[in-house]
Order: structure tokens, then C-alpha cells, then sequence
């Protein structure tokens, strides 16, 4: 049931990597945990759920990214039931299988496909897995594992015409050469879930690596981590709309541990392409001023503080997704569930993440009113010359003089606010002499 066919040349995978080898993938996993992994087998427990790690990667930290993968998927199953056959799900690259295993246990998955190129891991999956039944009561199989590289799975499923419901894409560094072959094995309606942890593209240190991974041109600003976030969804955007697709954003989560950037994406059939939210977003070193360009405007940009002219302290990123981060009613429904499951709060014994904290933020953020990027308090304080203000005392002053502000999920000392950086340090100043 699972031989692979050759691979469509529209999905090609990386030209130079379209399957590597076991050993290849063996010395990049070994030099990685060297240095920040688990450094021998464990056993663990995730939510209740208990499963050994063995000698693959895995991180405490990404627990959070699985808890949001695991809601989604439970959305989807309670939404449309996933369709005819149950709720389909992919784990193209399952580690030690956790994920997996999450799916079947807490996501309400039907049956789940488990693969990792890494083939020394098969015995840990299977353990791992056979911690579920596995057939359903119809007497349905419920999971499979194999050993191959991603995109040649996620491009047989494409060839073969069966399509998932949610299809998980974890992988370290870049994600890119993932994202249209990931597109393609996802359901219409489904759900594509994303996983980058190249900082070097993101930082704006490296444009020219990002442009290679994403065709974004990034630049360093204050808010690198939002715009690498920003540049894996228009990359996504723009891998969907060559192949006939397009992708809604459900949310956008950036940890620091790593860093990692996820997103999770519905995929829809791409009537006529839709670019009003891929574009560019300029930032002027003078006055920290940032703006959003369409491509209609290129040819426009400049900062308000050089009256119109062009000139070198405005850096230009893109092209980027400029449009919403996140689809707050769907946040909301992830937030109900969590509360459902009790899984909003920490447990008090340091497992767990506050999720009710930080899906209420991330639902703050989608307000239409806030623009792009956030606001770093450092910034304020360097620009005004003075300390840093309380970040609290801040957004209260900018929503009284009528402003959306709120704090940022990314950045933990930041605000996100349409008020112009001019205002902002003329409200800092009067909040100093207010103390
Ligand atoms: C970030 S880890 C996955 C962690 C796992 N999803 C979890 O939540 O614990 C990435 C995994 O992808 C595997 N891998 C790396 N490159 C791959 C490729 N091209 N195809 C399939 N698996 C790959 C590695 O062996 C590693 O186990």
C-alpha cells in the first residue's frame, strides 16, 4: 500500500537532497544533540501522554508547538469529522513519534501516518505508537511508520491522490523545500502545519539566504522575529499559488527556544491569486517609522521623516506576508477547547505551558487596527533617552490617547501599537515624569 512511485517533477524536492540517506541524516541529528537535546533515552509524559524518546531529537521546549497541533487537529475532527475517512494525519518527520502518537491519543485522529527518514528510530515509533490500539473498531489500521524523505512521501500522496487532512512538516532549519510538496498532500480544507528553525534566514543578517529559502529579500530590524515568521507564510503563499492553491493563516507562533517559527495554515483551492497580502515592509533607521508597501507602491517608498525622498536609512523586506498573523475566532476556539481539556493553565509543577496566556495574546494581535512588527521597549528607551517605561503603564497610555496597542507573543518586551514611534517616545517621556 505504501510503495513509493517516482516523483512528479512539479514536486520535485531539493535538487541536491531529495532523499538523504539515512548517514547523512544520522551526522546532522548526532552533531544537533550533541548540543542542545536530550542526551540519553528518556521516558517522558506530555498532557498525560507517556512515551520514550530513545536516541532521537526531541525538545521539552516544543511541547507547546505539539499542545497546538493537538488542538487543531481535535478542531478539525469536531468540524467536519475529516470527511468520509475519518481524520487523516501526516507526521512527516515524527522523531521519536510523539506527535504522532498525540494525534491518535488526544486529537481525535483516525488513522496517522508516521515517517522519519532516520530508520535506527523504527523500533522507538512502533513502541511508542503501540501505546494506542492499533485498529479502530471497524478494524481499520489506525497507523503506519516508514523511513523516507519527506517530500518523497508528501509528493506520493500528491501522485497517488490521497490526501490528508493534516499534514505536520517539523523540520530543522529551513522548511522551505517542504512547503510545496506539503501543500500538495493536504486535503482542500485542510490543514498544513509548519515548522522552521532557520534563524539565519530570519535574522536579516543573511539575505541572501533568505532569498534562496523563501525568495525574501530580509533585512535586520527590531522585529526580525516576526518578519521570519512573515517570510515563511508569503513563501507558503507563493509555493500554494504556483501549484493552484492558497493559504489562510490560523495562527503564527514564534518560541525563542531554538528559535523556532511555526505556522499553521488552512490550504484552499486558489480561485484567482489572491497577492493584497504579499508585499513589503519598510523600516527607517532614522526615526524607527515602519510601513507596509503593496507591489503597486514600490516605487513609493520612503519615510515620512525624509518628506518624501528616497534615502538609506529605510531598509526594505520582502516580498513578505503583510496581512493578519492569526485568525482570532479560530484562536478563540482553540482557547474554549484547551479550557475544556484543562489545558490552559500550568499544572503548578513547572509542566505545561500557560496556553490561556498566550493564546489570549496571540488573539490580541489580530487586531485589524495593529499594523506589522511590534515596538522593543530598548528601542523607546535608546530613541527617547531614558529607561525603559513599564510595559503595562505603556499600552494603557497609548489605548487611552485612542491607539491599539497590546504586548507581543514574540517578543516579550514589546508593544504592538498603530501609534507612530514619534507619539510613542512623547508618551514615554510623559510616563517618566508622571513617576
Ligand atoms: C525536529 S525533528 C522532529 C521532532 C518531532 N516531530 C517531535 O515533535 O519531537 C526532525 C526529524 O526529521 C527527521 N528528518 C530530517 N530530515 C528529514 C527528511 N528530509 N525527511 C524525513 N525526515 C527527516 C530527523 O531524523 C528528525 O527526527
Amino acid at each position: 500500500m505504501f510503495a513509493l512511485s517516482s516523483v512528479h517533477p512539479i514536486l520535485l524536492p531539493h535538487p541536491l537532497n531529495p532523499n538523504p540517506s539515512p548517514r547523512r541524516i544520522r551526522r546532522t541529528r548526532t552533531r544537533t544533540r550533541r548540543r542542545t537535546l536530550t542526551p540519553t533515552s528518556s521516558r517522558e509524559a506530555e498532557r498525560g501522554v507517556e512515551f520514550e524518546t530513545g536516541d532521537s531529537f526531541f525538545r521539552r521546549e516544543s511541547a507547546v508547538g505539539r499542545d497546538l497541533g493537538v488542538l487543531s487537529a481535535s478542531l478539525l475532527r469536531r468540524c467536519c469529522g475529516g470527511g468520509g475517512g475519518g481524520l487523516r494525519v501526516l507526521d512527516a518527520m515524527c522523531g521519536c513519534g510523539v506527535r504522532a502518537l498525540r494525534y491518535l491519543a488526544q486529537g481525535g485522529a483516525d488513522f496517522v501516518w508516521a515517517n522519519d527518514a532516520f530508520e535506527g528510530s523504527r523500533p522507538l515509533v512502533l513502541a511508542n505508537l503501540a501505546r494506542e490500539p492499533r485498529f479502530s473498531t471497524l478494524g481499520e489500521r489506525r497507523w503506519v511508520v516508514t523511513h523516507f524523505g519527506a517530500n518523497r512521501v508528501l509528493a506520493d500522496c500528491y501522485l497517488r491522490r490521497e490526501f490528508f487532512d493534516l499534514v505536520d512538516v517539523d523540520s530543522f532549519g529551513s522548511d522551505s523545500s517542504f512547503l510545496r510538496s506539503g501543500i500538495a498532500a493536504v486535503k482542500i480544507g485542510g490543514l498544513l502545519y509548519v515548522t522552521s528553525t532557520c534563524g539565519r534566514s530570519s535574522g536579516g543578517h543573511r539575505p541572501r539566504c533568505s532569498l534562496a529559502s523563501y525568495g525574501a529579500y530580509v533585512r535586520p530590524v527590531p522585529y526580525s522575529n516576526e518578519i521570519g515568521l512573515r517570510m515563511l507564510l508569503g513563501g507558503a503563499l507563493r509555493e500554494a499559488a504556483a501549484v493552484g492553491f492558497q493559504i489562510t493563516p490560523l495562527f503564527s507562533y514564534y518560541s525563542y527556544h531554538a528559535p523556532v517559527f511555526r505556522v499553521m495554515l488552512q490550504v484552499s483551492r486558489g480561485k484567482d491569486h489572491d497577492f493584497s497580502h504579499y508585499g513589503f515592509i519598510s523600516y527607517c533607521k532614522l526615526c524607527g517609522h515602519s510601513q507596509t508597501y503593496s507591489w503597486d507602491e514600490l516605487g513609493q517608498i520612503s519615510c515620512p521623516c525624509r518628506n518624501g525622498e528616497v534615502s538609506s536609512s529605510v531598509v526594505v523586506s520582502g516580498p513578505l506576508w503583510t496581512g493578519p498573523l492569526h485568525d482570532a475566532a479560530y484562536l478563540s476556539d482553540m482557547l474554549r477547547l484547551a479550557t475544556e481539556w484543562g489545558w490552559a493553565y500550568t499544572d503548578g509543577k513547572g509542566n505545561g505551558v500557560d496556553l490561556e496566556k498566550l493564546l489570549n495574546l496571540m488573539i490580541e494581535e489580530s487586531d485589524p487596527l495593529l499594523p506589522s512588527g511590534y515596538i522593543k521597549l530598548d528601542e523607546i528607551a535608546s530613541r527617547a533617552r531614558i529607561n525603559s517605561p513599564p510595559l503595562a503603564t505603556l499600552i494603557n497610555s497609548l489605548r487611552r490617547e485612542g491607539y491599539a496597542a497590546c504586548r507581543s507573543h514574540i517578543a516579550p518586551n514589546a508593544v504592538k501599537t498603530n501609534c507612530p514611534m514619534a507619539s510613542c517616545l512623547e508618551l514615554a517621556h510623559a510616563i517618566r515624569h508622571q513617576r
